[in-house]
C-alpha cells in the first residue's frame, strides 16, 4: 500500500536527462531549465552518474566529453523509499532495485509539493482536532474517558464543571479520586456496559451511562457519560414529547387550560452552563446539603431568588414552607410586624386577632430574607436574637415562640461596606456569612444568553398561545456586546418586549428596544426596574395603610399611631395614593 510519504507518489517520471551526445554547454542549458543544480546521465535507461552546474561552468568552453565531468556520487533510492527519511537537499534518484533503471527523480519541486501536502494535512488534522475538542467540551453531556487502569485520559468541560475539578487536575489521576462513587473501575473489570443508571453526585441524582471500550478482544478503557442532570430533566423531555404528539390535536385543545409550571425549583431549572454559573450551582448544591445559613450576593436581577428556592428544594426542609420576605419592599415601620408578627391587642384599637410573622410561618422550612442590606439596624438586632435564641417574640407578645428554620439571605449591596459605615451589624454579618454564594452578573457569563433565550422563547409562546418564534443571529451578536446592567431580569424583559413587537414569527434586530445597539444601557432597563420596584413598595404600603384604616374604622389619628407615623405624614401618603 502506498502512503503519502512514498517516493513513488511524488517522483518525476520524465526527468531531464543527459547522454553522451551532450557537451558541458548543452548540459548547462538544460540544468538552467531545471530547478536542481545537477542532472543525471542516462544510457539505455541505466543511470551512470550526475553532472553538476558547477562543473559545467568550469568546463564550459572545453570541447570535452560529458563523461569526463561526470560524478558518480549521487543519492539513489528504491521506489519504496519514504520521503520522511529524506534529510538531504540533493535530488533523489529512484532506481529499479534489480535493473538499476532510472524510474524517476525527486528534485526540489517534487520535495516542495510533498512538503506543501504535508502542511495541508497537518492543518486539516489540526482543524479536526480543534473541532473534536470543541465538540467534546460543548457536548451537553459530561464525558470522562479512562484507560484500562482507570486513569482519566480525557475529561470534558461539562464534567469538569459538574464535579468542580479542572481538566488539568483530573487527567492523569485515578478516576476514583476525581468522580465520587464512580463505577467505571467495575465496568473496566466486567466489560459490561451500564446504561441509564442513577448516580449520586454532589448530592444530586443524575443519570449516567458507563461504557467499556473494547479493542482486539480486550477492554482498553471506559467512557463515563453524564446524560441527564436529574430526574426532572427526564420529566421535561417526556413533557416535550407529549407536547409533540399532541400538536395535531391542538384545535380540539384550544380553550383548554395551559399547564402552568409550578412547584419546586431545581438547580437544573436555573438556565446556564457557563463555568461561573456552574460553579455557583455547585456551591449551591453543597450548601443545600448543610443546615448552615447561606448568603447569596450578586447584582440586581442575576437570579438570587431561584438559587434560594433551589437550595430550599434540594435541602432536608424541602417539604416545609419557603417563605420569602423582601426587606426593601416593605416600609420600615411595617417590616417588624411582618417578620415577627403581632399579638392580639398589640396595637391600640380594635384589631382583635394576632398575626404570625413570616419567621413563624417559615417554621420547619426556609426563611428567605431578600435585600437584607436594606434592613434597618433595629430589625437587624431582633433578627440576630431570633437566630441566637431560636425563638421569636411577636410584637406585643409575652411568651417567645420557638422556631426552627433554615435561613437564606440575599443582597445586592456590599455588606462589608455597609458594616464599615455602621449600617450593618458586625455580629449579624458574621452570623449570615456561613455559606456565601456569589451569583455572577450576566456580562460575565454571556455564553448563557443563547441558552436563556432558547429556554424562554417557547415559554413565551406557550403563555401567549402563539406559534413558536425564532430569533435572528444578529440579535445575539448585539446582545453579546451589551453590558446588561439589569442582568437576567433585563434580558427577560427585552426578550418579552421583542416577542410582542415582532410582526412575523421571526424576531429581528429591528425589534430590539430603541438605542439598544448604541447605548451601553438599554433604555428603561435599570431605571425601569427601579421605578417598578418603587411602585411595588408603594402598593404594599398603600395596602397596609388601607388595612389599618379599615381596622380603625377610618380614624386617621389612630391609624397614624399604629403605623408609627405622624398624622401629617399619613395625610401626605394618602394624597399621594389618590
Ligand atoms: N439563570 C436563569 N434562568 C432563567 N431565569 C432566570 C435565571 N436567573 C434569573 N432568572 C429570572 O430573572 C428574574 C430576576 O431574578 P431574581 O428576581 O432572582 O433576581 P435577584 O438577583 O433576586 O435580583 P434583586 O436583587 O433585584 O432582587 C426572575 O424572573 C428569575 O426567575
Amino acid at each position: 500500500m502506498t502512503s503519502i510519504n512514498h517516493v513513488k507518489q511524488w517522483m518525476n517520471m520524465e526527468p531531464i536527462t543527459l547522454s553522451n551526445t551532450h557537451t558541458p554547454r548543452d548540459a548547462l542549458t538544460l540544468i538552467a531549465k531545471s530547478a536542481d543544480k545537477e542532472l543525471p546521465i542516462v544510457e539505455k535507461g541505466q543511470m551512470l552518474g550526475v553532472v553538476t552546474l558547477q562543473d559545467c561552468v568550469v568546463h564550459l568552453d572545453e570541447d570535452t566529453d560529458i563523461f569526463s565531468i561526470m560524478k558518480s556520487e549521487f543519492l539513489a533510492v528504491s521506489d519504496d523509499f519514504s520521503l520522511k527519511e529524506n534529510r538531504d537537499g540533493a535530488p533523489l534518484y529512484v532506481l529499479h532495485e534489480k535493473t538499476g533503471i532510472l524510474e524517476g527523480v525527486i528534485g526540489r519541486e517534487e520535495m516542495a509539493a510533498y512538503y506543501e501536502r504535508i502542511r495541508e494535512r497537518e492543518e486539516d488534522a489540526q482543524k479536526t482536532i480543534e473541532w473534536l475538542k470543541l465538540s467534546f467540551d460543548t457536548a451537553y453531556e459530561g464525558v470522562a474517558i479512562v484507560d484500562e487502569k482507570g486513569i482519566v485520559q480525557l475529561f470534558n468541560e461539562t464534567y469538569s464543571r459538574y464535579v468542580g475539578v479542572t481538566k488539568e487536575e483530573a487527567i492523569g489521576r485515578s478516576v476514583e479520586n476525581v468522580i465520587d462513587n464512580t463505577r467505571l473501575p467495575v465496568v473496566l473489570k466486567t466489560g459490561v456496559p451500564e446504561r441509564n443508571q442513577p448516580h449520586r453526585l454532589q448530592g444530586q441524582e443524575l443519570v449516567v451511562h458507563r461504557l467499556p471500550i473494547w479493542k482486539n478482544g480486550k477492554v482498553i478503557g471506559a467512557v463515563g457519560m453524564l446524560v441527564y442532570e436529574g430526574i426532572t430533566e427526564i420529566q421535561q423531555v417526556l413533557q416535550r414529547m407529549e407536547l409533540l404528539h399532541t400538536t395535531g390535536k391542538q384545535t380540539e385543545k384550544q380553550g383548554a387550560e395551559k399547564p402552568v409550571r409550578q412547584g419546586p425549583v431545581h438547580f437544573e431549572d436555573i438556565v446556564g452552563e457557563s463555568p461561573v454559573i456552574a460553579k455557583a450551582k455547585k456551591i449551591g448544591r453543597k450548601a443545600a446539603q448543610t443546615k448552615a445559613a447561606v448568603i447569596i450576593t450578586g447584582e440586581t436581577g442575576v437570579g438570587k431568588e431561584p438559587f434560594a428556592h433551589a437550595i430550599h428544594d434540594m435541602g432536608k426542609r424541602s417539604k416545609g414552607p419557603f417563605v420569602a420576605v423582601n426587606c426593601s419592599a416593605i416600609p420600615e415601620n411595617l417590616l417588624e410586624s411582618e417578620l415577627f408578627g403581632y399579638e392580639k391587642g398589640a396595637f391600640t384599637g380594635t384589631r382583635n386577632d394576632g398575626k404570625p410573622g413570616k419567621i413563624e410561618l417559615a417554621h420547619g422550612g426556609t426563611l428567605f430574607l431578600d435585600e437584607i442590606g436594606d434592613m434597618p439596624l433595629t430589625t437587624q438586632a431582633k433578627i440576630l436574637r431570633v437566630l441566637q435564641e431560636r425563638e421569636v417574640d411577636r410584637v406585643g407578645g409575652t411568651a417567645p415562640i420557638p422556631v426552627d428554620f433554615r435561613l437564606i439571605t440575599a443582597t445586592n449591596k456590599d455588606l462589608k461596606k455597609q458594616m464599615e459605615a455602621d449600617k450593618f451589624r458586625e455580629d449579624l454579618y458574621y452570623r449570615l456569612h456561613v455559606m456565601p454564594l456569589h451569583i455572577p452578573p450576566l456580562r460575565e457569563r454571556k455564553q448563557d444568553i443563547p441558552l436563556i433565550i432558547a429556554d424562554q422563547l417557547p415559554k413565551l409562546s406557550e403563555i401567549n398561545e402563539t406559534t413558536e418564534k425564532t430569533i435572528d443571529k444578529e440579535i445575539l451578536q448585539i446582545m453579546f456586546r451589551y453590558e446588561w446592567p439589569g442582568n437576567v431580569r433585563e434580558l427577560l424583559n427585552v426578550l418579552e418586549r421583542m416577542f410582542h413587537l415582532c410582526e412575523e414569527d421571526h424576531i429581528r434586530s429591528e425589534d430590539l428596544p430603541d438605542g439598544f445597539n448604541e447605548q451601553k444601557r438599554a433604555p428603561g432597563s435599570l431605571s425601569e426596574w427601579r421605578e417598578k420596584k418603587q411602585k411595588q413598595e408603594q402598593k404594599f404600603e398603600q395596602k397596609q395603610i388601607e388595612d389599618v384604616l379599615k381596622e380603625v374604622k377610618g380614624n386617621k389619628s389612630e391609624a397614624a399611631k399604629r403605623l408609627g407615623i405622624s398624622r401629617a405624614t399619613l395625610y401626605n401618603k394618602l394624597s399621594r395614593f389618590s
